[in-house]
């Protein structure tokens, strides 16, 4: 076990709902984990699971109609981040946390050049100015491979490719100078050469600055090549909980097995690319079953009448599942009840 002060972000029951006319959508269903210093923790699962709302949450971005529960807990080197006005949420976003999405037309304004914009933040973060903002500009897009820096940094957004763009966003991010990053879906939209060299990047930065990185994506293969421990979510839930070789050697959860079944690349030639049929339910109401039961291959009666709990699944405890199916080697009827009697404590504690 890591020590507690290793721990950079702590996240504890946190529920994100958003209220509609007809419905209360429970995006963020009571998700718990930590980031530690220097490693990287993935998010995967289907789209609509919940994992851009959990980024929003722990940047402070969730609007009205959406709401972070009472009782949900965010903490950033101990801060209560639910708990920070808009003021000093901006200070965490400027500083703290660096984020990185799908799309880098989000974090670039097209009206400004590249430069501009990195010395922008440069000044701001950092208090540099005039020439010494524009080296450590070119200095900046240099490390994140952008060729011919000192020309590019006066071209637009525009004139950048998808991935050069996407190099850009990063050099803004390190003008910031930030300690943790939520990378979200940051290289989905690249193609595959360029996606593994952005990869790369992140890695490599990461082991220069000990960055903590939260990277989230719907990718199997990204998990795979960035991550040290991953959470897999469904439907607002984490299902199931292990470090990254353990995941892929030992998934246990039928929809992470489902997951792995999808990576393409892993089917003998000539296989159709296996998915999960159906889609990701939209949870709208306090889980008093299991959200996948209606897609699982294994589910039995139980399912649909008692809330899985995450128990342990591998040989230590850093690898958790919530499915009726564990702990293994107890009788279905032994295994129920175990889980019937962790939810009735969990329910109790969060009243
Ligand atoms: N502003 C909003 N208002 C209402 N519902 C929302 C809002 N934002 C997200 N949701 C709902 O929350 C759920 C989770 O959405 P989220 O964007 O987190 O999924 P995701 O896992 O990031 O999916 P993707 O892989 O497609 O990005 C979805 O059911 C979505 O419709
Ligand atoms: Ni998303």
């Amino acid at each position: 076990m890591a020590a507690e002060e290793d721990v950079v972000l702590s996240v504890r029951n946190l529920q994100t709902v958003f209220h509609t006319d007809r419905e209360t959508i429970r995006a963020v269903d009571g998700v718990d984990f930590d980031v530690r210093k220097g490693e990287t923790v993935g998010i995967v699962g289907e789209s609509g699971s919940g994992k851009s709302v959990t980024a929003r949450s722990i940047m402070g971005l969730i609007e009205s109609p959406g709401e972070i529960m009472p009782g949900s807990s965010i903490k950033l080197n101990g801060e209560e981040l639910t708990e920070f006005d808009d003021m000093q949420y901006q200070q965490v976003r400027g500083s703290g946390i660096g984020m990185v999405f799908q799309d880098p037309q989000k974090s670039l304004n097209p009206v400004y050049t590249v430069g501009n914009q990195i010395m922008e933040a440069l000044e701001v973060n950092q208090g540099l100015t005039g020439e010494e903002a524009r080296k450590e500009a070119i200095r900046l897009l240099e490390r994140v491979a952008i060729p011919d820096a000192p020309r590019r940094l006066n071209e637009y957004p525009h004139e950048f490719s998808g991935g050069m763009r996407q190099r850009a966003v990063i050099a803004m991010m390190l003008a910031c100078d930030p300690e943790f990053l939520i990378c979200d879906e940051p290289t989905t939209a690249l193609d595959v050469t360029i996606q593994a060299q952005i990869l790369e990047l992140l890695q490599d930065l990461q082991e220069e600055r000990g960055l903590s990185i939260l990277f989230i994506t719907h990718d199997m293969g990204v998990i795979a090549e960035i991550a040290d421990r991953v959470n897999v979510m469904y439907a607002g839930e984490f299902v199931e909980k292990a470090p990254v070789e353990e995941l892929f050697a030992n998934p246990r959860h039928p929809y992470t097995e489902g997951l792995l079944g999808a990576i393409p690349g892993e089917q003998t030639a000539g296989e159709q690319l296996r998915t999960i049929d159906g889609d990701v339910p939209t949870p709208n109401e306090e889980a008093t079953h299991c959200r996948f039961a209606p897609r699982c291959p294994e589910a039995f009666d139980a399912c649909d009448a008692v809330a899985p709990q995450h128990v342990q699944v591998g040989e230590n405890d850093d690898h958790t599942a919530a499915c009726l199916l564990y702990p293994d080697g107890e009788p279905e009827d032994r295994r129920v009840e175990h889980h019937r009697e962790l939810a009735a404590a969990d329910g109790g504690e969060n009243e």
